[in-house]
């Protein structure tokens, strides 16, 4: 299994997603500082993932305040927080992950290092947490998916597996456990421009476990579904609003109104983490735009010509409507349904 986001002893250790899929290396990250340009730069990507990573980067700032009185603490614990929100602003797991640590810390009684050592304890519980949930989102997504025929041909976008979670993937969770079952024959994936993490991420993951995969352009997703090459679409979400509208990479939008159009089922993958449910809607989702070199160039090569202007949304928004169920770890949902799930944990 692949962790993407391991602790060692005094440090946090990140696959440098930014590598692969040429060279496996690892980034050991010791500072709060390293942990937010970490996620910020993309070293460790994938909404699940952040949050855990985030988790970690929160302890690493506890562990930097020279204080022994906890309301100093406390409040330069803030300050660790802003610094770690500030670094991506559309996957809520960041923000969801940041909250519970801070409200772990003002629940805590007793001396500023039993507040750091639980903040430690809480970072690795949500890991666990995300690894153990994944698990589960993988094996719900068997029961939605089509029942013909018995091995699927699944289409996924961006990289929503191992690497971007604590581990098993949410998205890649259901081929996973699909692949396990013998319900698989192959996964298409999307290369996913700009950034490529179907190409690049998504492909290397199932090399590294036999499982067939496809590359193709975004733009032929739609071609393939006309030739009957695909019989279900599963991807990811950043951020689910409690009608169910999500966002996820750019490019998930287009693929959900194709999907429909050929009358595939089209699924996300997501725990109950990435549920915003103080969002009413999709429209109030902050989707953020990266730098345009993601689009101009590719490595050393310059792909437009000077004097252009560029747009590089790194998130769309699926609305509600066009999605067939929303898998979670206590199951498949239809979307609609979502608000009604609020678990005990978040309504407090
Ligand atoms: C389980 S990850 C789900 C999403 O976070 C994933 O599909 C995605 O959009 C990742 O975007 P990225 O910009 O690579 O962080």
């Amino acid at each position: 299994m692949l962790y993407p986001v391991a602790w060692h002893d005094d440090r946090v250790s990140l696959i440098d997603q930014t590598r692969l899929p040429t060279l496996y290396s690892r980034v050991e990250i010791r500072r709060s500082d390293d942990m937010a340009m970490a996620i910020k730069t993309m070293i460790v990507r994938g909404a699940p993932a952040i949050g855990v990573a985030a988790a970690y980067g929160m302890y690493l700032g506890a562990r930097e305040i020279e204080t022994d009185d906890r309301a100093e603490f406390l409040t330069a614990l803030d300050g660790v927080a802003d610094l770690l929100r500030g670094t991506r602003p559309t996957a809520v797991n960041l923000f969801w992950a940041i909250e519970r640590m801070l409200k772990t810390a003002r629940q805590t009684v007793g001396s500023v290092e039993s507040i750091q050592a639980v903040l430690l304890k809480t970072a690795q519980e949500i890991q666990e947490e995300d690894l153990r949930t994944c698990q589960a989102i993988g094996d719900r997504g068997l029961e939605v998916l089509p029942e013909s025929p018995q091995k699927l041909r699944i289409l996924t976008h961006c990289n929503a597996g191992a690497l971007a979670t604590a581990g098993y993937g949410t998205a890649l969770g259901v081929v996973r456990s699909a692949w396990r079952e013998g319900r698989l024959e192959r996964v298409y994936a999307n290369e996913t421009r700009p950034r490529f993490q179907g190409a690049k991420l998504t492909a290397w993951e199932c090399v590294q476990e036999g499982i067939p995969v496809t590359v193709i352009t975004d733009s032929m997703a739609a071609h393939c579904m006309k030739e009957g090459l695909i019989d279900a679409v599963v991807v990811g979400a950043d951020r689910i609003a409690a009608n169910g509208d999500t966002a996820n990479k750019i490019g998930t939008y287009s693929l959900a109104l194709v999907a429909r159009a050929h009358n595939i089922p089209f699924f996300v993958a997501a725990p109950f983490s990435t549920v915003d449910f103080n969002l009413g809607d999709g429209a109030q989702i902050p989707i953020e735009e990266r730098d345009p070199a993601e689009i101009y160039r590719i490595g050393d090569t310059q792909l437009t010509p000077a004097g252009v202007e560029f747009y590089n949304p790194a998130f769309d928004v699926t609305p509600a409507a066009s999605i067939s169920a929303i898998v979670t770890e206590d199951g498949a949902i239809p979307p609609e349904q979502l608000g009604g799930r609020i678990p005990s944990q978040q309504n407090s």
